[in-house]
């Protein structure tokens, strides 16, 4: 998706010069006739190229998409809370679920909550769950909650594998004692940010690890730089909130997060230990970039205001089941 609109950025912008030097090129050497005659002959060429360029140009317009790239947040800042507030879509039930849902919607990131410590642990957690799987292309994922892990082409249980391979179960109580922790500051803050009480914010699924590289997709769960919304495609979400357990342009390169705005991009480069939350509506379209070298490890955590859609914390009684 990035490429893609990236190259939509090309055709409206840079693409009449680059078009026109081709055509006056290999136009004059291909037809092997006086420069007057190219003109004549390159003349409707260079209409119809201007066309399509024009063409581009008012889709992107109409859309109300813009190229622009704008850093909501570099990898090398410590932010304590970097806001903004954008218009709630019409996506969320305020009267079914009043005092959850947000009467105000944005995004905010936050360097504080998890240190890089606790983030080191938790991606040598992933890490050690993923030498037994892995995707073949370049998105895995370990859902703690239901157990779900990449493998191969497709998933498996990470539990019952281990167990049907009498292997240790390699999470242990401290372990999801953390994640918990975690997942209880990042509810306390969501619920202070957005003015709502935490009590009536459950966690829902899926909750999930990831590890994404370059590697070449292989099946559409690798094709994670797709313009989505998460409330679309998740369906119990509110509030999501991803925590970063790697650097951007340290530990890997690309693998920004990004805000697609109509006015323009907004990013957040992921830093070890950086929380960002926001309304899961589609007044927060999102991707994430490709990532061009080395390993991007975050962790998805997820809101409901729905009682119905909520899951329990994950513990080791999943070993049990
Ligand atoms: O890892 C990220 O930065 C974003 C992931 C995402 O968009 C999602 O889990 O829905
Ligand atoms: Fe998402």
């Amino acid at each position: 998706m990035v490429s893609k609109r990236k190259s939509h950025g090309l055709d409206s912008t840079s693409a009449p010069t680059k078009s026109n030097a081709t055509l006056d090129h290999a136009g004059s050497e291909k037809c092997g006739i006086s420069r007057n005659d190219t003109l004549a002959l390159c003349k409707p060429i260079a209409i119809r190229l201007t066309f399509i360029v024009s063409v581009v140009g008012i889709a992107l317009w109409c859309s109300g998409r813009s190229e622009e790239l704008i850093t909501f947040v570099k990898q090398q800042e410590v932010v304590i809370k970097r806001a903004q507030t954008v218009p709630c879509s019409k996506d969320y039930d305020l009267t079914l679920y009043k005092g959850c849902a947000p009467k105000r919607c944005g995004r905010v990131v936050m360097d504080g909550l998890v240190t890089s410590k606790e983030a080191e642990h938790l991606v040598e957690l992933v890490e050690s769950a993923l030498s037994y799987g892995g995707s073949t292309g370049g998105a895995s994922i370990l859902d703690l909650h239901s157990g779900a892990m990449s493998k191969g082409n497709g998933f498996v249980n990470i539990y019952s594998y281990l167990k049907k391979k009498k292997l240790d179960q390699i999470f242990t109580d401290d372990d999801f004692l953390l994640y918990t922790q975690i997942k209880n500051r990042i509810r306390q803050a969501i619920a202070t940010e957005f003015g709502i009480l935490q009590e009536n914010l459950y966690l829902t699924k899926p909750t999930f690890f990831s590890r994404m590289t370059n590697a070449t997709a292989k099946t559409i769960h690798d094709e994670y730089w797709h313009v989505h919304v998460d409330k679309e495609t998740y369906g119990s979400f509110f509030y999501t909130s991803l925590l970063y357990l790697t650097n951007h342009n340290i530990d890997y390169t690309g693998g920004r997060f990004i805000f697609n705005d109509a006015d323009a991009n907004r990013t957040v480069e992921p830093r070890t230990g950086r929380v960002s939350f926001f309304t899961s509506g589609s007044e927060n379209p999102h991707f994430v970039e490709k990532v061009t070298s080395g390993t991007r490890y975050a962790v998805t955590v997820s809101f409901t205001c729905d009682k119905d859609q909520a899951i329990r914390d994950p513990t080791s009684e999943a070993f049990q089941d």
